[in-house]
């Protein structure tokens, strides 16, 4: 595998199963130094299961891994203690507090920072001496990434870093997460919150039925994908609207469904433009009339509808 100085982790053919069931494919990924990437994808998509696998949880059934030049499973122990890991749930002692519990981690790592100031970085010094048990979710999830910066890692990867927090609690996490990524770390991050890429990925890679189904930044993917325009149907025979939109819009994709309608278009502007036009002329009036650019919800909506392909 080639890796240059700038690639931190590279992930070549990947495929690991459950038994008969292949939950990651063929999976080809590079994450570049100092920058989040965020790996999106539907439930079952095979992101914890690509994460664990980089972060040397479970080994590959097909294809190479390289994390800082290091193969996650086989070279575990130099690895270690250059990457943080923040997993989705994390086992504490309860009855210890915040302090104790990172004092415990902050003896089991090799150079972590000074407590005093890991408390300071994801804002629990006021609670240093509260019962872990004690902590609301949000508290919690910031121990964990307290747990997971301890040593200032160099590759540090969040599994759903911001599940089930208040909106609040979650512009906290990112505020924290920008400043690692400031500071030089490189970011995998798993999220649900499609707000999260957006606003923190250089990169983003979508994962459905076990494969990247789209990668890039963000423009890259939302440019790629089509406009959309909505209505209601004017026409009653839809075999005919179908002709007449498919003449007067050209869309790259048409659906009409009862009376409602859904075109995909490459530039909404001249479509739309079109489309009134038409519908002036002929004097139809559009229901519920809808347009907007593509988005990375859209865009998912979409993939998440796509038939997941087994053995393609
Ligand atoms: N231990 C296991 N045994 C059998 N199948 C598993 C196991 N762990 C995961 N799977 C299956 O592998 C697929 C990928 O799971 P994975 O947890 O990697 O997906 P995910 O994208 O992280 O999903 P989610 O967003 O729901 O957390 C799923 O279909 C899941 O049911």
């Amino acid at each position: 595998m080639d890796i240059t100085t700038d690639t931190v982790i590279e992930a070549h053919g990947l495929t690991c199963s459950y038994g008969d069931f292949v939950a990651v494919r063929d999976l080809d990924l590079t994450v570049q130094r100092g920058e989040l990437f965020a790996l999106l994808g539907t439930n079952g998509a095979g992101k914890t299961t690509t994460m664990e696998t980089l972060e040397g949880h479970r080994g590959a059934d097909g294809g190479q891994v390289r994390v800082l030049g290091l193969d996650p499973q086989r070279d575990r122990a130099a690895l270690r203690p250059r990457i943080g890991m923040m997993l989705q749930e994390t086992g504490f002692a309860g009855d210890l507090t915040v302090r104790e519990t990172l004092e415990m981690w902050a003896a089991l790592t090799t150079r972590p920072d000074p407590v005093a100031d890991v408390l300071e970085r994801v804002e629990l010094a006021d609670r240093a001496d509260t019962r872990v048990v004690q902590l609301s979710g949000g508290q919690r999830r910031r121990l964990d990434l307290a747990l997971a910066t301890l040593n200032r890692p160099e590759v540090l990867f969040l599994d759903e870093p911001t599940a089930g927090l208040d909106p609040e609690s979650r512009e906290r996490t990112w505020s924290l997460v920008t400043d690692l990524l400031a500071g030089g770390t490189t970011v995998v991050l798993t999220t649900h919150y499609l707000e999260e890429a957006e606003s923190l990925a250089d990169r983003i890679a979508i994962m459905h039925g076990g494969r990247i189904v789209r990668e890039g930044t963000l423009e890259q993917i939302v440019g790629a994908a089509p406009a959309q325009i909505t209505f209601r149907a004017p026409l009653a025979d839809g075999a005919q609207l179908e002709r007449e939109l498919r003449t007067v819009v050209d869309p790259q994709d048409l659906h009409v469904d009862g009376d409602h309608v859904r075109l995909g278009v490459a530039e909404l502007q001249p479509a739309l433009g079109r489309l009134l036009g038409w519908a002036d002329q002929h004097d139809h009036r559009l229901g519920r009339l809808h347009a907007q650019e593509a988005s990375l919800s859209e865009v998912f909506t979409r993939i998440s509808q796509d038939r997941i392909e087994e053995n393609a």
